[in-house]
């Protein structure tokens, strides 16, 4: 008979069928190119473990029941049963084939859904339901085999990666961020070291990330927050050329280990606010997620989101609860020696602790009576998916680039102002396209605004200040936009929630290509991806494409087609034809 110890139970093998079916039903598996698994190689494995521990667990599926439960007894909360090894080698070997897809362009990003998880494993130890670190193994391999110089994992799992943090601490070259349900050292592992003064050691100070979630019920606010404000400026400067995420999805709503409060769809944000990094490669990986119906949904959240799909946002966004501004302030002040994008920690944390004295007494303490099983919360919002994702008015005989829906008010517009309003109202309002761009004078934006009412000016007040108060600086001052949009214009739009976001590139503005690429794409979190750009150019007319997002200009009617050549998050490179 198998034995297993009570704190393994709820590892079971429905977390990938039940995830997998719902990506089967939701019609979201048919969009998504299936990579066949295979073992890892001892090769690969030592890549992050010790030959000493890969030889004792290759002797587990002949261990006798009692040499088996003997063996399990050296680690903790952790099962091996005769055909562990065999599973946790395809885990990592499943996790490898997916980085060799992303690595060689085969495909754009993608999830691997795997048994074991992998986060809490160690060099010589198993841990935490954990065998090999697929994720730390990921990202050697990456390195090792592509050349990959610099990773950054993300482990949104509601449980430290103790292991991935041991495994890269002093390692520059890989970033490791991790939030986890920490209750002052009160919950599993109940390490110190899980703390937020855990940086990183010698040359990899600064390149380790804890933010400890100090209580339970956090929710979706929280989690945007610290997006906004610790991990995107960090992850931005660092500059990845990969991005690996621990996905763990017991940080969801009704997982029995996190107890927290976020719903499956901010799941949809987290992914997409990742997607602009590292042109677009990501490779998200299963490491926890106990409650079967979050799961599901959180997997599918993900899913459609690297699918391309916009999402809706999360209901009644705010700012933070006051303990994760104490957190996320510690963790800031902790990593200021070491990261430059830094808002002066005291601007945000006076700004965000008035939100939070708005939102205290609210900490939902209340959900812990309830057991698990009764925490009920909306489905997931249906998500549009557009036929097409970008529509262009171009002049007759300029071929319509693929992807892309022709507008049929395509000949020269007599006005600038009709065709973006034409543009407007037949392709995005009717939501058969996500994204319309056109470039016309800022002056003209103003009346499209007006003539828009309400709609966007929000949005469209919070891009223009953006725009015109940073471009002064230009593209030098790169670093300095980015905490901007990350720390200010994001959040704000956010907690906005508009209907469109109308974009406004100012003449001269001299904000270079890639930031307008970075601020474009993560704009499209917002409106469900309903993005006009408004962009006037001096110089030859370009058209900048890109398949999520098409910025069209407009100059005496002579037009030149341009037509970037990688993939959407990509740097567009300009090819010009006439
Ligand atoms: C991948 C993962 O991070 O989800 C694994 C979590 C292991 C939790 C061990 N303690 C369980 C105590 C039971 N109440
Ligand atoms: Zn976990």
């Amino acid at each position: 008979s198998r034995f297993c110890s009570p704190a393994c139970k709820i590892e079971v093998p429905e977390r990938l069928t039940v995830s997998h079916e719902a990506l089967v039903r939701t019609g979201l598996a048919a969009r998504c190119v299936s990579i066949a698994v295979r073992e890892a190689t001892d090769e690969e494995i030592l890549l992050v473990h010790s030959e000493e521990y890969l030889e004792a667990v290759k002797k587990t599926p002949y261990m006798t029941l009692e040499d088996l439960m003997a063996f399990t007894q050296q680690y903790g909360d952790v099962y091996f049963h005769p055909n562990i090894y065999h599973c946790a080698k395809l885990a990592v070997g499943a996790t490898l084939q997916l980085v060799d897809s992303v690595m060689t362009g085969r495909v754009r990003n993608g999830i691997a859904l795997v048994r074991p998880p992998g986060h809490h494993s160690q060099k010589s130890a198993a841990s935490g339901f954990c065998i090999f670190n697929n994720v730390a193994i990921g990202a050697r391999y990456a390195m090792q085999k592509y050349g990959a110089k610099r990773v950054l994992i993300v482990d949104w799992d509601v449980h430290h990666g103790q292991g991935v943090q041991y495994c890269f601490e002093d390692d520059p070259n890989v970033l490791y961020f991790s939030w986890h349900r920490y209750e002052h050292q009160n919950f599993w592992p109940n390490l110190r070291e899980s703390d937020y003064d855990s940086v990183g050691k010698e040359k990899g100070a600064g390149f380790n990330i804890n933010v400890p979630w100090n209580k339970v019920g956090m929710e979706n606010s929280d989690y945007l927050a610290v997006f906004f404000h610790v991990l995107l400026p960090v992850a931005y400067e660092f500059c990845p050329d990969l991005v690996l995420v621990s996905a763990g999805f017991d940080s969801a709503i009704g997982d029995p280990e996190g107890k927290m409060c976020a719903t499956p769809d901010i799941f949809a944000h987290l992914t997409h606010l990742l997607m602009n990094l590292a042109g677009g490669k990501l490779c998200a990986v299963l490491e926890g997620g106990y409650n079967l119906t979050s799961l599901a949904q959180s997997v599918c959240q993900t899913v459609q989101t690297l699918l391309g799909d916009p999402a809706p946002l999360p209901a009644d966004l705010g700012g933070p609860c006051e303990s994760v501004l104490k957190s996320i302030h510690c963790v800031r002040s902790a990593h200021k020696q070491y990261w430059s994008s830094d808002l002066p920690a005291s601007e945000l944390s006076a700004k965000s602790l008035k939100v939070a004295e708005q939102k205290t007494g609210n900490e939902p303490e209340a959900q812990e009576q309830r057991s698990p099983e009764e925490i009920v919360w909306p489905e997931p919002p249906k998500r549009l998916c557009p036929p097409v994702r970008t529509a262009v008015a171009l002049p007759e005989g300029v071929a319509c680039p693929d992807a892309c829906k022709r507008c049929s008010s395509a000949e020269a517009p007599s006005s600038l102002y009709s065709l973006s309003l034409h543009v407007l109202c037949e392709c995005v309002c009717a939501g058969s396209v996500c994204r319309i761009t056109v470039s016309l004078y800022i002056l003209v934006c103003v009346i499209v605004c007006r003539a828009v009412h309400v709609l966007i000016c929000v949005c469209v007040c919070v891009c223009v200040c953006v725009c015109v108060c940073l471009a002064p600086q230009g593209c030098s001052d790169v670093a300095g936009f980015m905490q901007a949009v990350l720390g200010l214009l994001l959040p704000l739009g956010y907690e906005y929630n508009p209907g469109l976001v109308l974009l406004v590139r100012m003449p001269g503005s001299g904000v270079c290509e890639s930031v307008w690429q970075q601020l474009a794409g993560l704009l499209q979190g917002l409106a469900q991806g309903h993005t006009l750009v408004l962009m006037q150019v001096r110089g030859p007319v370009w058209v900048k494409y890109s398949p999520v997002n098409w910025w069209m200009c407009i100059q005496d009617q002579n037009w030149q087609l341009c037509k970037c050549t990688n993939s959407c998050y990509q740097q567009a490179e300009y090819i010009r034809y006439s």
